[in-house]
């Protein structure tokens, strides 16, 4: 877990090696303190360094060992005698220096970086606060301005950056090991007591109160009900105000605050869930690690639509040659100067030049004969999409691959009219897909090994947490929209108000409340989608009782919206009023506020008082139990994956781990008993009837999120 060796005959050299990152498990820890204690015991010593195996100084303590008891030396004992032994210790940082690992070299008394190293302390992003000294070591190093701001956003840096504000003494462009060693033969005279961080005082501001509380809102702000950035700033104050003795302690009593808190648990379930989602397996025993991606160069792009325009900069960004296809020549210069605008801005603020030589845009399909790929990204018509697949069946050469951005049609019909079913797959972008991280892989039952693969990959490259999912109306995400926003216009009939809903959500964590949202996307699509559902418009039976469709509930207001031409922001109206087309500052609008009078009173529904506990759990547990039918019904492979869709894609609160995450922290029985207890109450509403796996997870003893795959596996799988 630590090599020791012996170099240039006196300075001890111990490298971590805990492959992938060097995390610090309690092996580690027990191996370092060994090496240390060896390296101050032995006279041949003169000084020491600390490097990572395999070009990764060290990316932390091991996240995986939270979850049980605290076993082996732990770390602010260790990492205290470290800095206080008498032989000088160079850290050579290459890779990462990441939380307990960047804490760790913060009690080295020199820090070398090798030019490509990344440092930072990102323990707030999994719910806690750098507990090994870094809230007290950091701001005594570089003041607590900017202690402050790498501490509450867990922002990495690079080693330029670190040197800049003091962190590191050199950077290097050569082996970093081999130039601490050189570094810390040339220490050995010096002495030592300015080089412990620990010592320093604690460069304070004069407004230190008035800093804290500008960023106290701030946080507040940004990331509301989130509670280690708050726990950060308090143990920063620390720093400013205590000897460091004390403030040690204190940083250890905010630790004790947020370690086992929901919150820690779930931004720690989704740090690895987002990792977990990438490893796709199909019941076939083809799998992320046995199946090889084709090298995609080139790729075309069906339609310069907002979607069509994200996904041509997303592949030119990285270097992927792109042909833009679109059908009249009006809309292709509109589309042409768009992606232009776009990827110049983008390279702006990224400091590189704008990739504008792999662009081409055309008029012809013929002009896509020999791209490696294909991504279709027109209207979302059934009839135009097969169109457009059959030309491209005959137009490009049969090793093409053939993708559709369909946000929920059937990726299995349009891979039918081609002439290569197997090379034909999802790639459901979200909207601005040059923005959004998330890219749903949809998986048709004809898809190959391969061609998922390439897809996967390919958003791997884009920067996208992709995750391989079943061919279903809706795939994931959008299928799970269906009940929520359900719910959300139910609650509307009932007596409740879009501002009302929003704000319940939006104090829940979402980046934005149902309503906003939906403005947001654009209101006319869902209402095209129900008309041609015939859950609205001239075919539906008149006989048809009005607020129910289809054998079940339907609630008629977001037909009645779009019929006033409220198609949200774009046209400056939606369930909120805007300044202007295009407008994003939503105000409250008396004329929804009209219609909901009137329709409640034309329907004889008497509006009631509704709590926000009550909007939270028909709104979640309706989304959550989707997310268990989906789960029965194959079409995503792992609880998981659902909570890295709705985390990436639909702004879900991190700190809440996503539906079902959240579903396991509430407690799994008391979800089914509030669905039992909503589907009483609203019989007519199938989505609120709890599902048979649910059901079966909480007879089996609600186990964690982690073991539900074990229920779910003699199921049917559409992957
Ligand atoms: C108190 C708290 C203290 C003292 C802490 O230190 S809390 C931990 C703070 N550190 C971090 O938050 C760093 C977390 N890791 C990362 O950000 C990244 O993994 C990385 C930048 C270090 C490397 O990124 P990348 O090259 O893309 O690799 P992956 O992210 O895919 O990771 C590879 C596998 O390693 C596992 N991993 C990474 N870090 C840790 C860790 N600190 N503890 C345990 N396991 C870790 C990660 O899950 C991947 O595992 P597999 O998916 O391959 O099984």
């Amino acid at each position: 877990m630590a090599r020791y060796e012996l170099v240039k005959r006196s300075v001890a050299l111990i490298t971590l090696t805990n492959p992938p990152v060097n995390a610090l498990s309690s092996a580690v820890r027990h191996a370092i303190a060994k090496s240390m204690e060896h390296a101050l015991n032995d006279p041949k010593v003169s000084a020491v360094v600390i490097c990572g195996e395999n070009g990764r100084f060290c990316g932390g303590a091991d996240i995986r060992e939270f979850a049980g008891p605290l076993r082996g030396p732990p770390l602010v004992p260790l990492l205290d005698a470290i800095e206080a032994g008498e032989k000088p210790v160079v850290a050579a940082i290459e890779g990462v220096a990441l939380g307990g690992g960047f804490e760790l070299a913060l009690v080295c008394h020199y820090r070398i970086a090798h030019f490509k190293a990344r440092l930072g302390l990102p323990e707030v992003t999994l719910g806690i606060l750098p507990a090994a000294g870094g809230t007290q070591r950091l701001p005594r190093l570089i003041g607590i301005p900017a202690a402050l701001e790498l501490i509450t956003t867990g922002r990495h840096i690079s080693a330029q950056e670190a040197l800049k504000l003091g962190i590191v003494d050199q950077v290097t462009e050569q082996n970093a090991c081999e130039v601490a060693v050189e570094f810390a033969l040339r220490a050995v005279a010096k002495p030592l007591s300015s080089r412990r961080v620990s010592m320093l005082t604690t460069p304070c501001p004069p407004d230190l109160d008035a800093l804290l509380e500008a960023v106290t809102m701030q946080v507040k702000k940004k990331a509301r009900g989130v509670m280690a950035p708050l726990a950060c700033i308090q143990a920063v104050r620390a720093a400013a105000t205590m000897p460091y003795s004390k403030g040690i302690k204190r940083e250890s009593e905010l630790m004790a605050t947020l370690f086992n808190s929901g919150q820690a648990r779930a931004l720690q379930y989704c740090f690895f869930a987002q990792r977990t989602a990438g490893k796709w397996t199909l019941p076939s025993g083809a799998q992320w690690n046995n199946s090889k991606p084709r090298e995609i160069r080139s790729a075309a792009i069906i339609g310069l639509g907002t979607m069509g325009r994200g996904i041509v900069v997303s592949l030119a960004r990285v270097g992927i040659s792109v042909i833009a296809v679109e059908s009249e020549k009006k809309l292709l210069e509109t589309g042409k100067q768009m992606v232009i605008g776009m990827l110049e801005r983008d390279a702006k603020r990224r400091g590189v030049s704008a990739s504008l030589n792999l662009l081409k845009f055309t008029l012809s399909l013929q002009d896509l004969k020999d791209v490696d790929l294909v991504i279709e990204a027109v209207f979302e018509d059934m009839a135009l999409k097969k169109r457009v697949f059959q030309e491209l069946s005959k137009v490009c050469r049969p090793a093409t691959l053939l993708c559709t951005n369909t946000s929920g049609l059937d990726v299995d019909a349009l891979a039918g009219v081609t002439d290569r079913p197997h090379l034909v797959v999802g790639m459901h972008f979200f909207s601005p897909a040059h923005v959004m991280k998330l890219l749903e892989v949809v998986c048709g039952p004809r898809s190959s090994s391969e061609t998922i693969a390439t897809a996967m990959s390919l958003g791997k490259r884009m920067g996208k947490v992709s995750v391989a999912v079943g061919n279903c109306p809706g795939f994931v995400g959008n299928r799970m929209l269906k009940p929520y926003l359900d719910q959300a216009t139910f609650l509307l009939e009932e007596g409740a108000t879009p501002e009302q809903i929003d704000k319940a959500l939006e104090d829940f964590g979402f980046a934005m409340g149902v309503f906003r949202m939906s403005d947001l996307a654009g209101l006319d699509v869902g209402w095209r989608v129900r008309k041609e559902s015939g859950l609205t418009g001239p075919d539906v039976d008149p006989k048809n009782p009005p607020r129910r469709r289809q054998g079940r509930r339907y609630c008629p207001i977001p037909d009645m919206v779009c019929e006033q031409g409220r198609f949200g922001q774009k046209t400056g109206r939606g369930w909120y009023m805007y300044d202007k087309p295009g407008g994003t500052n939503a105000k409250p609008d008396p004329l929804i506020q009209n219609l909901l009078e009137m329709y409640r009173s034309r329907y004889g529904i008497q509006p009631r008082n509704i709590s926000d506990q009550e909007i939270i759990e028909r709104c979640l547990f309706a989304l959550a139990n989707e997310g268990f039918r989906i789960l029965e019904d194959g079409i995503a492979a792992r609880p998981e994956d659902i909570d890295v869709i709705y985390l990436f894609g639909y702004g879900f609160p991190r700190h809440g781990g996503g539906p079902m995450f959240y579903s396991s922290m509430v407690g799994l029985e008391r979800v089914l008993e509030r669905l039992e207890h909503y589907h009483q109450a609203h019989p007519d509403v199938p989505h609120l009837e709890p599902s048979p796996l649910l059901k079966k997870l909480v007879a089996c003893g609600s186990p964690p999120v982690q073991k539900w795959r074990e229920h779910i596996k003699t199921m049917h799988s559409h992957l």
